[in-house]
């Protein structure tokens, strides 16, 4: 029987839905159907995409798209409409939804989300403010609207479940850190499984023995250390703040720089209420900050090609910062490094970007080509190194959706 699997990628701008077969051999790969998206979520008018074979649809204008939820309702409308699509003719049609989660707390793996995994899910709500609510609106939906399909919830932490302790604890009281579970948990991880698979399969290197350092840079932004194929070290940490700057995310500050900005920090903000309770400094640094803030645009697009000053002090600030994790990663990988991989919405669309990092690493061994660069094209995994670098320089087309559909045909079909 023919098995449709919806994955939904709720990111902090734009919700991704891939609609997917499963394939008709023992481990085969999910049969892509049909990809459909709404971006622009922090900077409306938000853009729909919808591509199945040849029909297209690229960057409507679509009004009246305030949330998530509202991008994952108006797309499941969207898909089951289409006459085109035969095999999802009827919301009956999906037997399984998969659900990006960002925070999954300790969990090392994907969970079929039932009442208590649905519960705790809410619990780490205020450790990814931007993320887990609007999630799981889209899992109550989902459950509302599909009550005959299996709801299956993929967490953006598991991926950094092996990050040595060392590495993941703070240096804090540890009395306090274990019982209110404050630790490193990393971010991105079900986009860097997908890239440590592909660049492996791409380098014709077992995953195992996989060392890159992999960057997502999307409106949310993380670099990841893998070594051995798994995660050893990431830029985010108890939540997405941490590390890069993002789209509307300050990243890494004097953590008593907030104490200086406004009296009122710890004062609960007007996100808060039932489901989740964040700070006005949390607010502040979640929501009004990043480029944003200092641009007044979320889109590192316009950023990138614009010569305003406060435009190119946002690229130098984003430059810099990605900087700041390269070098110590290369020499936690004690410079055996296989390539340093761009992915993210600016990591594959971004070549000036992708220039001004690769340039800042001269030294350690890296150089890209300038050919290449500017159009890497449409597969998976692109090469643009350049000629007498040491080291590969590649881009990723990351795919979440991807990910989760193949990760839950492995595990419901035991390969
Ligand atoms: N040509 C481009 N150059 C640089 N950045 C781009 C370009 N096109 C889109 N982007 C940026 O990609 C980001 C969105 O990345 P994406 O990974 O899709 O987001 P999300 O974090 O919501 O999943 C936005 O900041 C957008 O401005
Ligand atoms: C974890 C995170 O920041 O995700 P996104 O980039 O999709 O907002
Ligand atoms: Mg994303």
């Amino acid at each position: 029987m023919v098995e449709v699997i919806l994955s939904i990628n709720a990111g902090s701008s734009s919700v991704k839905i891939s609609v997917y077969k499963s394939p008709e051999t023992p481990k085969g790969n999910p049969i892509p159907l049909a990809e459909c998206s709404i971006d622009g979520l922090t900077a409306p008018p938000a853009k729909l995409k919808y591509e199945r074979g040849d029909e297209k649809i690229k960057g409507k204008e679509i009004e009246g798209i305030g949330s998530q939820d509202d991008a994952f309702q108006f797309i499941l409308d969207h898909l089951t409409k289409d006459e085109g699509l035969p095999e999802l003719a009827r919301k009956e049609d999906i037997h399984f939804t998969c659900h990006r989660v960002v925070h999954g707390g300790d969990y090392p793996r994907s969970q079929v989300i039932d009442e208590e995994t649905y519960h705790h899910i809410q619990e780490l709500s205020d450790l990814a403010p931007l993320h887990n609510a609007p999630a799981l609106s889209i899992v109550s939906t989902s459950s509302r609207i599909l009550p005959h399909a299996i709801n299956i919830a993929y967490f953006d932490s598991s991926f950094h479940s092996t990050i040595p302790p060392y590495i993941s604890t703070y240096p804090i009281d540890p009395t306090v850190a274990k019982r209110n579970k404050l630790r490193k948990y990393g971010f991105h991880g079900i986009s860097y499984a997908f890239i440590a698979r592909s660049v492996a399969e791409h380098l014709s290197k077992p995953l195992d023995s996989l060392n890159i350092i992999a960057l997502h840079l999307g409106s949310g932004a993380s670099a990841c250390c893998i070594k051995n194929g798994k995660s050893w070290d990431t830029s985010m940490g108890l939540t997405p703040l941490a590390g890069l700057p993002g789209a509307t995310r300050s990243g890494s500050i004097d953590p008593s720089l907030m104490f200086h900005f406004t009296h009122s920090a710890g004062k609960p903000s007007h996100s808060s209420g039932t489901n989740m309770h964040i700070t006005e400094a949390e607010e502040i640094l979640n929501k009004k900050s990043g480029w944003k803030a200092l641009t007044g645009t979320t889109d590192f697009g316009a950023i990138s090609s614009s010569d305003k000053e406060q435009d190119r002090l946002a690229f130098d600030i984003f430059v810099d910062r990605i900087l700041n994790y390269v070098g110590p990663y290369f020499t936690k990988l004690d410079g055996e490094v296989d390539a340093l991989v761009f992915a993210g919405g600016i990591g594959e669309k971004g070549a000036k970007l992708r220039k001004a990092v690769v340039n800042g690493v001269k030294c350690l061994g890296f150089k890209g080509d300038d050919g290449k660069n500017e159009a890497p094209g449409d597969k998976i995994v692109v090469d643009i190194t350049g000629e007498g670098a040491r080291f590969k320089t590649l881009v990723c087309k990351t795919d979440e959706q991807c990910e989760m559909a193949r990760e839950w045909l492995r595990i419901s079909t035991g390969w």
